[in-house]
C-alpha cells in the first residue's frame, strides 16, 4: 500500500497592497496589483458560505496557482464540490469591498485585510462519507444535494488531509475487495472464512441515508503542525492527521466494533510512525446514530496513536480534542491572535465569552500578562482542553484565570463585572440578543453596579441555581498575588467573527445604542474561496468622536438653556 503527500503549495512571499480605503497584506505567488481605490465588487449574496461545517475547496497540487491568475485556485472540483464558491482572486473576497465600505461608514477608514494562505490552508476538514465500500465518496456534497462527491485534489486542505482520505478509502475499498474474490465468495458462502488466521474483512459500508444502514459516516481529520521534532520551517508542511471516523451505532460494543478496530488498524499500519510515511497522528471513534444532520455524537473513543493532540497559536501550546472546537485555519487564527494582543494593554482584566478552550483568553494571559483572565462556554467537551492547555502555560504567568461551563446568554453581565477588556468571538449567528442588550445598557448597569442594586454584582452572597451550577462546572486557577476586587463594566469590546451578516446586524445594534464606538477593524482570509472573511473589530465606550461632534450643531433651543445653566 502507497501512500502519497502532495505537494505543498508553492513558497510565499509576502507583499503589502496600499489603497485609499484597505491596507491588504497578500502572501501570494506572484505580485497582483489592486487597483486604487478598489473597484466596485460584485454584491454579496445574502446567504454567505459556511466554512466552518462545510468545507471549502481544493486543486490539483501540480498545476500552478499562478497560472492564470496569481491567485487563482485552479481545482478540478470547482464546478463540482459545494465547499468554494469563487476561483479568482482568492487574495480579495468578494466580499472586502463592501466590509471596506461598511467600516469607513461607521468611523474606521483604515480597514485592513490580511490575506492569509490562500491555499493549503485548512487544517481541520469534515467530510461526509457515502457510497458503497467498494466505491467510497469521501468529500463534500454536490450544490444543493446531498450526493457526496470526492474531492482528492482539493486545493483548500492541508496536504496531508488529502493523504489521509486517500489512506482512508483504500482502506474501505481495498479490504472490501477480498469478499469479491470468487474464492472468498465461496468460503463465504460455506461460512468456514473465520477458520482462516490473518483474513480480515472489513467490508465496511458506508452510511446509506434512505436505509439508514452502513457504518462509515463522517470523517473529521484535523491537523497538527506542532511537530518539535521537526525544524520549525518544516513543521507545517509535515503536518499529522488526527482522524475522527464518525460511526453508526450507537456505542462501542456493538457487533460493528471490529471493524473499526480492523479500519483503525489499517490506518495506523499504513501511515502510522512505523509506515514508510509517518502521517497519521491518531486514530479517534465518535458513534452517532441521529437522523438529523448532526454530524457528532457525544461518545468518543481514541484508539490508537497519541491521545493528546497539541497545536502551537496565539504564543501558547493548546490541546484540541476532537470534541472541542477547533480553528480550521491554524495559520490565519494565529494572525488574528498576534493581532489581537496589540490591542490589549499589559496587567488588563479580560472576559472571553464563546470561548471554546480558551485559546483567546490564554493566549492574552501570557502575552499581556493579565491579571485576570475569565473563559465563558457552553461546550462543556472544552473543558479537558482548558485544563490541559494551562498546563503548559508558562509559570512566570500570575494571573488569575478560570473556565465556566455556562451559557453567554444567561445574564451575561454577570461575566463582566471587573473586566477592562471583552473579547466575543461568537458562532456564526453572532450575539445572543440577551448580550446585545447588556452591551446596550451598559452605562445604565455600571450605574446600578456604583450602588450594589444589581443582583449580578452580589458576587459573594450567590444564589441564582443556573450561577452556582456554572461556578460548580468552572476551573478556577488564583493568582499569586492578592487582587483587588473591583466592580467597574468594560470600556473595549473586541468582536472577533466569522458571520459577516450578524457581525454587521450586531454592530449597527451597538453603534445605535451610543454606547459604543468602532476604532479598528481587521479582516483575515481564514476561508480564502468562499465569501466569509474573518473579522477583528475594536469597540470603545461611548458615543465616539463623530457622534458627539454633531452634538452642538444639533441642539434645540431649550437644550441650549440647559447647557447654559450647567
Ligand atoms: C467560533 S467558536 C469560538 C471558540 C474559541 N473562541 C476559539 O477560537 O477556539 C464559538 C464557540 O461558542 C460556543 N458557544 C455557542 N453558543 C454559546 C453560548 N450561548 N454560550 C457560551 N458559548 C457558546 C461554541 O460552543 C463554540 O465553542
Amino acid at each position: 500500500m502507497s501512500v502519497f503527500f502532495l505537494s505543498a503549495p508553492p513558497s510565499i512571499s509576502t507583499v503589502t497592497h496600499r489603497s485609499t480605503a484597505t491596507t491588504i497584506t497578500t502572501r501570494c505567488s506572484s505580485l497582483q496589483t489592486l487597483p486604487q481605490p478598489l473597484p466596485p465588487q460584485p454584491l454579496v449574496p445574502t446567504s454567505l458560505s459556511q466554512p466552518s461545517s462545510s468545507n471549502i475547496l481544493l486543486t490539483n497540487p501540480k498545476a500552478s496557482p499562478a497560472s492564470s491568475s496569481g491567485c487563482s485556485l485552479n481545482c478540478p472540483h470547482f464546478d463540482s464540490c459545494s465547499g468554494c464558491t469563487h476561483e479568482d482572486n482568492l487574495h480579495r473576497p468578494v466580499i472586502l469591498h463592501e466590509a471596506t465600505m461598511f467600516f469607513k461608514k461607521h468611523g474606521v477608514s483604515d480597514f485592513t485585510f490580511d490575506t492569509c494562505r490562500l491555499w493549503g490552508w485548512r487544517c481541520r476538514a469534515k467530510l461526509a462519507i457515502r457510497g458503497s465500500s467498494t466505491d467510497p465518496l469521501i468529500g463534500l456534497y454536490e450544490e444543493g444535494t446531498h450526493n457526496v462527491v470526492n474531492i482528492p485534489d482539493c486545493k483548500a486542505h492541508h496536504p496531508s488531509i488529502n493523504a489521509a482520505v486517500e489512506l482512508l478509502r483504500k482502506g474501505v475499498f481495498e479490504n472490501s475487495e477480498l469478499i469479491f474474490t470468487e474464492m472468498h465468495k465461496v468460503l463465504m458462502m460455506m461460512q468456514v472464512l473465520s477458520l482462516f488466521s490473518g483474513i480480515k474483512i472489513l467490508h465496511i459500508d458506508p452510511y446509506d441515508e434512505d436505509e439508514r444502514t452502513g457504518y462509515l459516516r463522517y470523517v473529521q481529520m484535523a491537523v497538527t503542525t506542532y511537530n518539535t521534532s521537526l525544524p520549525v520551517s518544516e513543521r507545517y508542511r509535515s503536518g499529522r492527521v488526527q482522524v475522527s471516523l464518525v460511526w453508526n451505532s450507537r456505542s462501542e460494543t456493538s457487533a460493528s466494533s471490529e471493524k473499526l478496530n480492523n479500519l483503525a488498524t489499517y490506518l495506523w499500519r499504513n501511515g502510522g510512525p512505523n509506515s514508510k510515511v509517518h502521517l497519521i497522528h491518531s486514530v479517534w471513534a465518535n458513534f452517532q446514530t441521529s437522523t438529523n444532520n448532526v454530524i457528532f455524537g457525544n461518545r468518543w473513543r481514541h484508539i490508537l496513536g497519541e491521545r493528546d493532540f497539541w497545536e502551537h497559536v496565539g504564543g501558547i501550546d493548546v490541546y484540541l480534542p476532537p470534541s472541542s472546537f477547533g480553528q480550521a485555519n491554524t495559520r490565519a487564527f494565529d494572525s488574528l491572535l498576534q493581532k489581537l494582543h496589540k490591542y490589549v494593554p499589559v496587567g488588563s482584566s479580560v472576559t472571553d465569552l464563546y470561548a471554546g478552550a480558551g485559546v483567546i483568553g490564554l493566549s492574552l494571559a501570557s502575552a499581556r500578562k493579565c491579571r485576570k483572565g475569565i473563559c465563558v462556554e457552553i461546550n462543556k467537551e472544552s473543558k479537558l482542553a482548558f485544563e490541559k492547555t494551562i498546563e503548559r502555560l508558562p509559570s512566570s504567568i500570575d494571573s488569575s484565570i478560570s473556565w465556566h461551563h455556562a451559557d453567554t446568554s444567561i445574564e451575561p453581565l454577570s461575566w463582566l463585572v471587573g473586566s477592562d477588556i471583552l473579547v466575543v468571538d461568537p458562532p456564526r449567528k453572532g450575539l445572543d440578543p440577551s448580550l446585545i442588550g447588556a452591551l446596550r445598557d451598559i452605562k445604565s448597569a455600571e450605574r446600578k453596579a456604583m450602588t450594589l442594586e444589581s443582583p449580578i454584582f452580589k458576587t459573594k452572597d450567590e444564589k441564582r441555581p443556573w450561577i452556582l451550577r456554572a461556578r460548580e462546572n468552572s476551573i478556577q486557577i488564583p493568582s499569586r498575588t492578592l487582587q483587588e476586587e473591583n466592580l467597574s463594566l468594560p470600556q473595549t469590546l473586541i468582536y472577533i467573527s466569522c458571520g459577516w451578516e450578524s457581525f454587521k446586524e450586531n454592530c449597527v445594534a451597538l453603534l445605535s445604542s451610543n454606547a459604543w464606538h468602532l476604532t479598528k477593524a481587521h479582516g483575515f482570509n481564514f476561508f480564502p474561496g468562499t465569501q466569509s472573511i474573518e473579522i477583528l473589530a475594536v469597540f470603545k465606550r461611548g458615543p465616539g468622536a463623530s457622534v458627539k461632534k454633531k452634538k452642538p450643531g444639533k441642539r434645540k433651543k431649550n437644550d441650549k438653556l440647559s447647557f447654559k445653566g450647567q
